[in-house]
Protein backbone atom coordinates (compact mmCIF):
# COMPACT_ATOMS: atom_id res chain seq x y z
CA UNK A 1 0.00 0.00 0.00
CA UNK A 2 0.51 3.43 -0.08
CA UNK A 3 3.54 5.13 2.05
CA UNK A 4 0.15 6.62 4.26
CA UNK A 5 2.86 8.45 7.05
CA UNK A 6 3.81 10.91 3.74
CA UNK A 7 1.76 13.58 2.55
CA UNK A 8 0.78 13.60 -0.79
CA UNK A 9 2.84 15.10 -3.07
CA UNK A 10 1.04 16.03 -5.84
CA UNK A 11 -2.14 17.56 -5.18
CA UNK A 12 -5.00 15.97 -8.27
CA UNK A 13 -7.02 19.46 -7.42
CA UNK A 14 -3.71 21.29 -9.12
CA UNK A 15 -2.60 18.39 -11.16
CA UNK A 16 -6.25 18.27 -12.90
CA UNK A 17 -8.22 21.18 -12.73
CA UNK A 18 -11.07 21.05 -14.43
CA UNK A 19 -11.56 25.01 -13.82
CA UNK A 20 -7.86 26.04 -15.69
CA UNK A 21 -8.40 26.17 -19.54
CA UNK A 22 -11.72 27.82 -18.73
CA UNK A 23 -9.47 30.51 -16.10
CA UNK A 24 -6.73 30.62 -18.87
CA UNK A 25 -9.36 31.46 -21.43
CA UNK A 26 -10.63 34.32 -19.54
CA UNK A 27 -7.33 35.41 -18.71
CA UNK A 28 -7.16 38.29 -21.79
CA UNK A 29 -10.44 40.17 -20.83
CA UNK A 30 -10.19 39.24 -16.98
CA UNK A 31 -10.15 43.31 -16.27
CA UNK A 32 -13.80 43.01 -17.25
CA UNK A 33 -16.81 42.80 -15.20
CA UNK A 34 -17.79 39.16 -14.78
CA UNK A 35 -21.06 37.87 -13.81
CA UNK A 36 -20.02 34.62 -11.85
CA UNK A 37 -15.94 34.72 -9.40
CA UNK A 38 -13.80 33.92 -12.29
CA UNK A 39 -11.96 31.78 -8.78
CA UNK A 40 -10.00 28.95 -9.97
CA UNK A 41 -10.71 25.60 -8.45
CA UNK A 42 -14.15 23.83 -8.68
CA UNK A 43 -16.99 25.63 -10.01
CA UNK A 44 -19.55 23.03 -8.76
CA UNK A 45 -19.89 20.04 -6.79
CA UNK A 46 -20.71 18.13 -9.99
CA UNK A 47 -16.86 18.71 -11.48
CA UNK A 48 -15.58 17.85 -8.30
CA UNK A 49 -17.49 14.16 -8.45
CA UNK A 50 -16.51 13.37 -11.84
CA UNK A 51 -12.94 14.16 -11.10
CA UNK A 52 -13.07 12.17 -8.35
CA UNK A 53 -14.69 9.23 -9.96
CA UNK A 54 -12.02 9.53 -13.15
CA UNK A 55 -9.28 9.21 -10.73
CA UNK A 56 -10.40 5.98 -9.09
CA UNK A 57 -9.58 2.56 -9.84
CA UNK A 58 -12.97 0.85 -11.03
CA UNK A 59 -13.16 -1.12 -7.68
CA UNK A 60 -12.79 1.47 -5.46
CA UNK A 61 -15.55 3.48 -7.31
CA UNK A 62 -17.98 0.51 -6.92
CA UNK A 63 -17.11 0.72 -3.14
CA UNK A 64 -17.62 4.19 -2.62
CA UNK A 65 -20.84 4.42 -5.53
CA UNK A 66 -22.36 1.31 -4.58
CA UNK A 67 -25.49 0.12 -2.34
CA UNK A 68 -26.39 -3.30 -0.85
CA UNK A 69 -28.53 -5.58 -2.27
CA UNK A 70 -30.33 -4.06 -5.09
CA UNK A 71 -29.89 -0.64 -4.14
CA UNK A 72 -33.51 0.40 -3.99
CA UNK A 73 -32.31 2.22 -0.91
CA UNK A 74 -29.87 4.03 -2.69
CA UNK A 75 -32.07 5.34 -5.30
CA UNK A 76 -34.71 5.65 -2.97
CA UNK A 77 -32.50 8.19 -0.85
CA UNK A 78 -32.50 10.09 -4.16
CA UNK A 79 -35.87 10.28 -4.91
CA UNK A 80 -37.05 11.05 -1.20
CA UNK A 81 -35.17 14.49 -1.77
CA UNK A 82 -37.34 14.80 -5.36
CA UNK A 83 -40.47 14.61 -3.67
CA UNK A 84 -40.00 17.96 -1.59
CA UNK A 85 -40.12 21.53 -3.12
CA UNK A 86 -39.02 24.68 -0.83
CA UNK A 87 -41.60 27.08 -0.18
CA UNK A 88 -40.19 30.85 -1.56
CA UNK A 89 -40.56 33.51 0.75
CA UNK A 90 -40.32 36.92 -1.42
CA UNK A 91 -39.19 40.07 -0.45
CA UNK A 92 -38.72 38.87 3.21
CA UNK A 93 -35.44 41.30 3.43
CA UNK A 94 -32.64 38.44 4.30
CA UNK A 95 -29.66 38.80 2.51
CA UNK A 96 -27.05 37.68 5.14
CA UNK A 97 -28.02 34.21 6.16
CA UNK A 98 -26.80 32.73 9.85
CA UNK A 99 -25.42 29.44 8.86
CA UNK A 100 -23.83 29.05 12.33
CA UNK A 101 -24.63 26.47 14.84
CA UNK A 102 -23.55 23.97 17.71
CA UNK A 103 -23.82 20.32 17.92
CA UNK A 104 -23.18 18.41 21.16
CA UNK A 105 -21.65 21.95 22.26
CA UNK A 106 -19.15 22.09 19.27
CA UNK A 107 -19.39 25.50 17.75
CA UNK A 108 -19.89 24.97 13.96
CA UNK A 109 -19.43 27.59 11.42
CA UNK A 110 -22.40 25.89 9.09
CA UNK A 111 -24.74 22.85 9.94
CA UNK A 112 -22.07 20.27 8.85
CA UNK A 113 -20.04 17.73 9.60
CA UNK A 114 -17.92 15.05 7.43
CA UNK A 115 -19.42 11.38 7.93
CA UNK A 116 -17.17 8.80 9.01
CA UNK A 117 -15.55 6.77 6.54
CA UNK A 118 -13.48 3.50 6.30
CA UNK A 119 -10.91 2.83 3.83
CA UNK A 120 -10.31 6.49 3.58
CA UNK A 121 -6.35 6.18 2.11
CA UNK A 122 -7.75 4.27 -0.94
CA UNK A 123 -8.96 7.63 -2.16
CA UNK A 124 -6.05 10.02 -1.43
CA UNK A 125 -2.74 9.67 0.24
CA UNK A 126 -4.14 12.12 2.81
CA UNK A 127 -6.79 10.34 4.14
CA UNK A 128 -8.92 11.91 7.35
CA UNK A 129 -6.01 14.28 8.03
CA UNK A 130 -6.68 15.85 5.13
CA UNK A 131 -10.58 15.53 6.23
CA UNK A 132 -9.77 17.07 9.42
CA UNK A 133 -7.71 19.79 8.25
CA UNK A 134 -10.31 20.95 5.89
CA UNK A 135 -13.07 21.00 8.41
CA UNK A 136 -10.77 22.82 10.86
CA UNK A 137 -10.14 25.47 7.74
CA UNK A 138 -14.25 25.59 7.43
CA UNK A 139 -15.28 25.58 11.03
CA UNK A 140 -16.86 22.55 10.83
CA UNK A 141 -15.99 18.78 12.04
CA UNK A 142 -14.86 15.57 11.86
CA UNK A 143 -16.16 11.87 12.59
CA UNK A 144 -12.90 9.87 12.62
CA UNK A 145 -13.77 6.44 12.07
CA UNK A 146 -12.67 3.55 13.50
CA UNK A 147 -11.58 2.06 10.25
CA UNK A 148 -9.73 4.55 8.96
CA UNK A 149 -6.42 4.61 7.34
CA UNK A 150 -4.66 6.57 10.06
CA UNK A 151 -5.22 6.41 13.99
CA UNK A 152 -7.24 8.59 16.46
CA UNK A 153 -4.61 9.80 17.62
CA UNK A 154 -2.91 11.24 14.46
CA UNK A 155 -5.70 12.82 13.18
CA UNK A 156 -5.88 14.73 16.12
CA UNK A 157 -2.45 15.69 16.13
CA UNK A 158 -2.86 17.05 13.03
CA UNK A 159 -5.31 19.72 13.65
CA UNK A 160 -5.20 20.09 17.38
CA UNK A 161 -7.29 22.81 17.62
CA UNK A 162 -10.39 21.23 15.70
CA UNK A 163 -13.50 19.95 17.01
CA UNK A 164 -13.25 16.06 16.60
CA UNK A 165 -15.75 12.96 17.13
CA UNK A 166 -14.46 9.17 17.17
CA UNK A 167 -17.02 6.85 15.73
CA UNK A 168 -17.01 3.39 16.97
CA UNK A 169 -18.49 0.36 16.17
CA UNK A 170 -19.85 -1.46 19.45
CA UNK A 171 -17.79 -4.33 19.72
CA UNK A 172 -15.73 -5.87 22.45
CA UNK A 173 -13.26 -3.71 22.21
CA UNK A 174 -15.27 -0.91 22.43
CA UNK A 175 -13.94 0.15 26.09
CA UNK A 176 -10.13 0.56 25.14
CA UNK A 177 -11.25 2.07 21.73
CA UNK A 178 -13.53 4.90 23.84
CA UNK A 179 -10.98 5.48 26.59
CA UNK A 180 -7.89 5.78 23.45
CA UNK A 181 -10.68 9.04 21.66
CA UNK A 182 -10.85 9.77 25.11
CA UNK A 183 -7.51 10.50 25.99
CA UNK A 184 -7.02 12.05 22.40
CA UNK A 185 -9.14 14.75 23.15
CA UNK A 186 -12.03 13.81 21.49
CA UNK A 187 -15.08 15.38 22.93
CA UNK A 188 -17.27 12.68 21.75
CA UNK A 189 -18.16 9.27 20.59
CA UNK A 190 -20.09 8.37 17.51
CA UNK A 191 -21.48 4.54 17.98
CA UNK A 192 -22.60 2.60 14.80
CA UNK A 193 -25.83 1.00 15.26
CA UNK A 194 -26.57 -0.11 12.10
CA UNK A 195 -23.69 -2.51 11.24
CA UNK A 196 -23.67 -5.30 13.43
CA UNK A 197 -22.78 -6.94 9.99
CA UNK A 198 -21.95 -5.60 6.90
CA UNK A 199 -24.19 -5.01 4.22
CA UNK A 200 -24.90 -7.40 1.08
CA UNK A 201 -22.38 -5.48 -1.50
CA UNK A 202 -23.07 -6.89 -4.44
CA UNK A 203 -20.46 -4.83 -6.11
CA UNK A 204 -17.97 -6.07 -4.09
CA UNK A 205 -18.66 -9.51 -4.36
CA UNK A 206 -18.29 -9.33 -8.50
CA UNK A 207 -15.32 -6.90 -8.16
CA UNK A 208 -13.50 -9.59 -5.76
CA UNK A 209 -12.76 -6.09 -3.68
CA UNK A 210 -9.97 -7.08 -1.72
CA UNK A 211 -8.48 -4.16 -0.85
CA UNK A 212 -4.90 -3.92 1.28
CA UNK A 213 -5.98 -4.16 4.61
CA UNK A 214 -3.64 -1.38 5.82
CA UNK A 215 -6.20 1.18 4.65
CA UNK A 216 -8.94 0.11 7.28
CA UNK A 217 -6.37 -0.64 10.32
CA UNK A 218 -4.88 3.27 11.29
CA UNK A 219 -6.65 2.44 14.80
CA UNK A 220 -4.76 -1.24 15.03
CA UNK A 221 -0.79 0.60 15.22
CA UNK A 222 1.84 -2.89 15.62
CA UNK A 223 -0.61 -5.42 14.68
CA UNK A 224 0.64 -8.39 12.31
CA UNK A 225 -1.14 -8.82 8.78
CA UNK A 226 -3.39 -11.97 10.44
CA UNK A 227 -4.57 -9.44 13.30
CA UNK A 228 -5.57 -7.09 11.13
CA UNK A 229 -7.26 -9.77 9.24
CA UNK A 230 -9.30 -10.77 12.48
CA UNK A 231 -9.68 -7.40 13.56
CA UNK A 232 -11.50 -6.69 10.02
CA UNK A 233 -13.64 -9.70 10.63
CA UNK A 234 -14.60 -8.67 13.41
CA UNK A 235 -15.12 -4.92 12.41
CA UNK A 236 -17.67 -6.94 9.68
CA UNK A 237 -19.50 -8.67 12.53
CA UNK A 238 -17.99 -12.12 10.82
CA UNK A 239 -17.34 -13.75 13.43
CA UNK A 240 -18.04 -11.26 16.55
CA UNK A 241 -21.29 -11.82 18.73
CA UNK A 242 -23.23 -8.54 18.18
CA UNK A 243 -24.24 -6.38 20.62
CA UNK A 244 -27.59 -4.96 21.96
CA UNK A 245 -28.79 -1.73 23.22
CA UNK A 246 -28.64 -3.04 26.95
CA UNK A 247 -24.43 -3.88 26.36
CA UNK A 248 -24.45 -0.54 24.51
CA UNK A 249 -26.10 1.51 27.33
CA UNK A 250 -23.69 0.06 30.01
CA UNK A 251 -19.84 0.37 27.87
CA UNK A 252 -21.33 3.78 26.83
CA UNK A 253 -21.86 4.91 30.28
CA UNK A 254 -18.56 3.64 31.73
CA UNK A 255 -16.76 5.85 28.92
CA UNK A 256 -17.41 9.27 30.38
CA UNK A 257 -17.87 11.01 27.01
CA UNK A 258 -21.51 11.75 25.53
CA UNK A 259 -21.86 9.53 23.00
CA UNK A 260 -24.53 9.60 19.37
CA UNK A 261 -26.12 6.45 17.70
CA UNK A 262 -25.61 6.33 14.18
CA UNK A 263 -28.02 4.87 12.30
CA UNK A 264 -31.61 4.96 13.54
CA UNK A 265 -34.44 5.22 11.24
CA UNK A 266 -37.58 5.02 13.22
CA UNK A 267 -39.29 5.74 16.43
CA UNK A 268 -38.59 2.53 18.06
CA UNK A 269 -35.13 2.78 17.86
CA UNK A 270 -34.93 6.46 18.91
CA UNK A 271 -36.56 5.46 21.91
CA UNK A 272 -34.55 2.16 22.88
CA UNK A 273 -31.22 5.06 22.00
CA UNK A 274 -32.49 7.45 24.06
CA UNK A 275 -33.03 5.19 26.96
CA UNK A 276 -29.71 3.66 26.52
CA UNK A 277 -27.89 7.58 27.17
CA UNK A 278 -27.31 8.51 23.45
CA UNK A 279 -27.39 12.28 23.78
CA UNK A 280 -28.08 12.58 20.12
CA UNK A 281 -28.90 10.23 16.96
CA UNK A 282 -27.91 10.03 13.35
CA UNK A 283 -30.72 9.43 11.18
CA UNK A 284 -29.03 7.62 8.80
CA UNK A 285 -29.27 4.27 6.31
CA UNK A 286 -25.41 4.34 6.03
CA UNK A 287 -25.67 5.82 2.72
CA UNK A 288 -27.76 2.81 1.31
CA UNK A 289 -24.99 0.17 2.31
CA UNK A 290 -26.44 -1.65 4.72
CA UNK A 291 -29.88 -3.29 4.83
CA UNK A 292 -31.79 -3.29 1.71
CA UNK A 293 -34.69 -2.60 1.24
CA UNK A 294 -34.63 0.20 3.82
CA UNK A 295 -36.26 3.38 4.33
CA UNK A 296 -34.71 6.40 3.00
CA UNK A 297 -32.89 8.49 5.49
CA UNK A 298 -35.37 11.62 4.75
CA UNK A 299 -38.66 9.60 4.80
CA UNK A 300 -37.20 8.65 8.10
CA UNK A 301 -36.30 11.55 9.54
CA UNK A 302 -39.62 13.31 10.27
CA UNK A 303 -40.90 10.12 12.26
CA UNK A 304 -37.18 10.43 14.58
CA UNK A 305 -37.12 14.01 14.76
CA UNK A 306 -41.34 13.64 16.67
CA UNK A 307 -40.40 10.55 18.22
CA UNK A 308 -36.94 12.48 19.90
CA UNK A 309 -39.21 14.92 20.68
CA UNK A 310 -36.74 17.79 21.67
CA UNK A 311 -34.79 15.37 24.29
CA UNK A 312 -31.41 14.81 21.78
CA UNK A 313 -30.26 16.07 19.09
CA UNK A 314 -30.44 15.18 15.63
CA UNK A 315 -27.95 14.57 12.92
CA UNK A 316 -29.15 13.56 9.50
CA UNK A 317 -27.52 11.63 6.83
CA UNK A 318 -27.58 9.19 3.29
CA UNK A 319 -28.49 10.97 0.27
CA UNK A 320 -26.91 14.34 0.59
CA UNK A 321 -25.66 16.14 -2.90
CA UNK A 322 -26.53 19.30 -2.34
CA UNK A 323 -26.56 22.91 -0.34
CA UNK A 324 -30.54 22.81 -1.09
CA UNK A 325 -30.58 19.19 0.51
CA UNK A 326 -29.19 20.64 3.47
CA UNK A 327 -32.23 22.71 3.58
CA UNK A 328 -34.66 20.16 3.54
CA UNK A 329 -33.35 17.92 6.06
CA UNK A 330 -32.74 20.51 8.56
CA UNK A 331 -36.44 22.02 7.65
CA UNK A 332 -37.89 18.15 8.40
CA UNK A 333 -36.10 18.06 11.72
CA UNK A 334 -32.18 17.59 11.35
CA UNK A 335 -30.29 20.05 13.59
CA UNK A 336 -27.19 19.44 11.22
CA UNK A 337 -25.85 17.13 8.19
CA UNK A 338 -22.91 14.71 7.91
CA UNK A 339 -21.43 14.74 4.22
CA UNK A 340 -20.62 11.09 3.18
CA UNK A 341 -19.93 10.61 -0.25
CA UNK A 342 -20.04 14.41 -0.91
CA UNK A 343 -16.62 14.84 1.44
CA UNK A 344 -15.27 11.24 -0.68
CA UNK A 345 -15.57 13.07 -3.69
CA UNK A 346 -13.83 16.20 -2.58
CA UNK A 347 -10.96 13.99 -0.81
CA UNK A 348 -10.60 11.99 -4.06
CA UNK A 349 -10.43 15.28 -6.34
CA UNK A 350 -8.62 17.16 -4.14
CA UNK A 351 -7.13 16.08 -0.55
CA UNK A 352 -7.94 18.77 2.08
CA UNK A 353 -8.52 21.81 -0.92
CA UNK A 354 -10.90 19.29 -2.50
CA UNK A 355 -12.72 18.58 1.14
CA UNK A 356 -12.67 22.63 1.71
CA UNK A 357 -14.22 23.66 -1.35
CA UNK A 358 -16.72 20.78 -1.23
CA UNK A 359 -18.07 22.24 2.19
CA UNK A 360 -18.02 25.83 0.80
CA UNK A 361 -19.79 24.99 -2.42
CA UNK A 362 -22.36 23.31 -0.25
CA UNK A 363 -22.50 26.15 2.30
CA UNK A 364 -22.84 29.00 -0.67
CA UNK A 365 -26.02 27.20 -1.77
CA UNK A 366 -27.37 27.13 1.71
CA UNK A 367 -26.74 30.30 1.87
CA UNK A 368 -28.70 31.09 -1.50
CA UNK A 369 -31.45 29.10 -0.63
CA UNK A 370 -32.22 30.60 2.84
CA UNK A 371 -32.23 33.80 0.97
CA UNK A 372 -34.65 32.78 -1.67
CA UNK A 373 -36.74 30.91 1.10
CA UNK A 374 -36.41 33.86 3.70
CA UNK A 375 -34.93 32.14 6.23
CA UNK A 376 -32.44 33.99 8.47
CA UNK A 377 -30.97 31.77 10.36
CA UNK A 378 -30.60 27.70 10.37
CA UNK A 379 -32.37 27.59 13.63
CA UNK A 380 -35.65 29.21 12.05
CA UNK A 381 -35.82 25.98 9.81
CA UNK A 382 -38.95 23.97 10.16
CA UNK A 383 -41.90 21.96 8.32
CA UNK A 384 -43.44 25.13 6.81
CA UNK A 385 -40.43 25.62 4.97
CA UNK A 386 -40.97 22.82 2.98
CA UNK A 387 -44.06 21.56 0.68
CA UNK A 388 -44.18 17.92 -0.50
CA UNK A 389 -44.84 17.95 -4.37
CA UNK A 390 -48.59 16.64 -5.38
CA UNK A 391 -47.72 13.31 -6.67
C1 LIG B 1 -16.63 4.63 1.46
C2 LIG B 1 -17.51 4.73 2.67
C3 LIG B 1 -17.07 4.19 3.86
C4 LIG B 1 -17.87 4.28 5.00
N1 LIG B 1 -17.40 3.80 6.20
C5 LIG B 1 -18.15 3.96 7.31
C6 LIG B 1 -17.65 3.55 8.58
O1 LIG B 1 -16.53 3.05 8.70
N2 LIG B 1 -18.45 3.72 9.66
C7 LIG B 1 -19.70 4.30 9.56
O2 LIG B 1 -20.40 4.45 10.56
N3 LIG B 1 -20.19 4.71 8.36
C8 LIG B 1 -19.44 4.57 7.26
N4 LIG B 1 -19.94 5.02 6.06
C9 LIG B 1 -21.26 5.66 6.00
C10 LIG B 1 -21.16 7.18 6.17
O3 LIG B 1 -20.76 7.52 7.47
C11 LIG B 1 -22.52 7.86 5.91
O4 LIG B 1 -23.50 7.33 6.77
C12 LIG B 1 -22.99 7.74 4.46
O5 LIG B 1 -21.92 7.88 3.57
C13 LIG B 1 -24.05 8.79 4.19
O6 LIG B 1 -24.62 8.65 2.94
P1 LIG B 1 -24.17 9.49 1.65
O7 LIG B 1 -22.85 8.94 1.25
O8 LIG B 1 -25.24 9.19 0.67
O9 LIG B 1 -24.09 10.93 2.05
C14 LIG B 1 -19.15 4.91 4.92
C15 LIG B 1 -19.57 5.46 3.71
C16 LIG B 1 -18.77 5.38 2.59
C17 LIG B 1 -19.25 6.00 1.30
O1 LIG C 1 -18.18 0.64 4.04
C1 LIG C 1 -18.88 1.00 4.99
O2 LIG C 1 -20.00 1.53 4.80
C2 LIG C 1 -18.49 0.78 6.37
O3 LIG C 1 -19.25 1.09 7.25
C3 LIG C 1 -17.19 0.18 6.73
C4 LIG C 1 -17.09 -0.55 7.91
C5 LIG C 1 -15.86 -1.12 8.27
C6 LIG C 1 -14.77 -0.95 7.45
C7 LIG C 1 -14.88 -0.19 6.32
C8 LIG C 1 -16.08 0.39 5.94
Amino acid sequence: MTDLSTPATTDPALRADPAESAEAALRADAAGPTMYPQESGFAALGEIRDLALQQLSPDVVDYLEGGAGAEATLRANRTAFDRWAIRPRPMSGVSAPATATSFLGIPLAAPLLTAPFGGDGLFHDGGHLAVARANAACGTASIVPEAGSYSYERVAEEAPRAARIAQLHPFDHFGERAARAKRAGYSALCVTVDCPTAGFRVRNRVNRFNPDLGYFAGNNEGADAPQVAEMFERLLGLSAPAWDWARLAEAAGRCGLPWIAKGVLTAEAAERAIEAGACALVVSNHGARQLDPAPASLDALPEVAEAAAGRVEIAFDSGVRTGADVFTALALGADVVLLGRLAVYGLAAGGEVGVRRTVELVVEELRTVMMLAGVASVGELGPRDVLRRPR
